[in-house]
């Protein structure tokens, strides 16, 4: 079977407004692979949930196609469409639980909309249950629990009818750290113990580093860049990817004419000892314009930008010092900063 669970191509999604046309969507292109945690950052109104709701067909695409498993969902029939969306499990950030019924109830009632006996789908729901840890609350009411708990039971009741694609839009907004980071521990134990892929839309940079393969940044309903968590978050190569793992420091500023480069650390090495010794070795100053580090997956990494002598010769030297120290580094304009 392939490697690619969704694919996403040329989406584009309007909305008719009173106010003329939202471009909610402007040609994204995205590939999810089987049995992977992929998450979608950006921030308000950048057109995550959208997206998300266009993978399932909430939302029709204006233009474009979502196909799943190789099938295009705009060439199904309403009814296939139906099937498909049972294959792909959904929870929110405000839990969508149903209030009138009890926690047991909540998980039963998917099953009980494909036709599964009381008695199987209570048995199944227990089953779900137990695997989200709370065993004893299948009495409870929704109103009579925690919004982690609440996190829960949505996610057994998203998984109930055995999807193989969860997902996850804003799910841990609503939650404290530590409930967040349990609900996220779930998701992936989920991920990993029953193969369910996983697409995690959020705001919150945190929730990205902490359990996803590879993430998409979506900037003003496009994607602005893609790829491996741990690349990106090293060396985000757009703007709006450095504001949001970097933080609101990068700003646009007006420096002298001398060249300016950026240097990227992806935990192989040290920020210090590197431009240190290249101003002993070379003698020769750099004027640190910007510097940020982070910790990823245990080791450092992040990105100075620095300022060069402003005789060529001399800014040459440097890059040339630094290349053979295998930095990584790229020239940077002013209006990139
Ligand atoms: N049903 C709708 N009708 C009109 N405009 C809409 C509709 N749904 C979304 N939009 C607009 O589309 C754009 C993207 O919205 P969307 O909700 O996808 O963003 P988001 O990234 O999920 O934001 P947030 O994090 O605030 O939820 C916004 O400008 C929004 O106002």
């Amino acid at each position: 079977m392939s490697d690619e669970i969704i694919r996403i191509s040329h989406l584009v999604k309007e909305f008719k407004t009173a106010g003329g046309t939202v471009h909610a969507l402007d040609d994204v292109n995205l590939s999810i692979r089987r049995g992977e945690i992929y998450g979608i950052i950006g921030l308000s109104g950048a057109g995550k949930s959208t997206l998300v709701r266009c993978i399932n067909y909430l939302e029709r695409p204006t233009s474009g196609d979502v196909f799943f498993e190789g099938q295009s969902l705009s060439e199904m029939k309403e009814r296939e469409r139906r099937e498909v969306r049972r294959s792909m499990g959904m929870i929110f950030q405000q839990f969508n639980l149903l209030e009138q019924r009890t926690v047991l109830r909540n998980i039963c009632f998917p099953l009980e909309l494909i036709g599964v006996r009381r008695t199987e789908a209570e048995a199944r729901a227990r089953q779900l249950l137990t695997l989200v840890g709370l065993a004893n609350r299948e009495k409870a009411y929704p109103s009579q629990l925690s919004g982690g708990q609440k996190q829960r039971v949505a996610i057994a009741r998203a998984i109930a009818s055995e999807p193989k694609l969860l997902l996850c839009d804003e799910a841990t907004s609503a939650l404290d750290p530590n409930t967040t980071e349990s609900i996220l521990g779930l998701l992936r134990d989920i991920n990993r113990n029953l193969g369910i892929t996983v697409v995690i839309i959020t705001h919150q940079m945190s929730v990205i580093e902490s359990i996803c393969d590879r993430v998409a940044i979506i900037d003003q309903s496009r994607i602005a860049e893609e790829g491996e968590v741990q690349r990106i978050f090293s060396a985000p190569q757009s703007k709006i990817g450095r504001e949001l793992i970097l933080g609101g420091d990068v700003r646009q500023e007006q420096f002298g004419a001398s060249k300016k480069i950026r240097v990227t650390f992806d935990g192989r090495s040290a920020f210090e000892p590197v431009i240190a010794n290249m101003i002993l070795s070379c003698q020769l100053p750099v004027n640190i314009l910007f510097a940020a580090t982070k910790e990823i997956g245990g080791q450092a990494a992040g990105q100075m930008v620095l300022q060069l002598p402003e005789h060529e010769a001399d800014a040459m030297k440097v890059i040339h010092y630094l290349r053979e120290h295998g930095v990584n580094l790229e020239e940077v304009k002013n209006s990139e900063f």
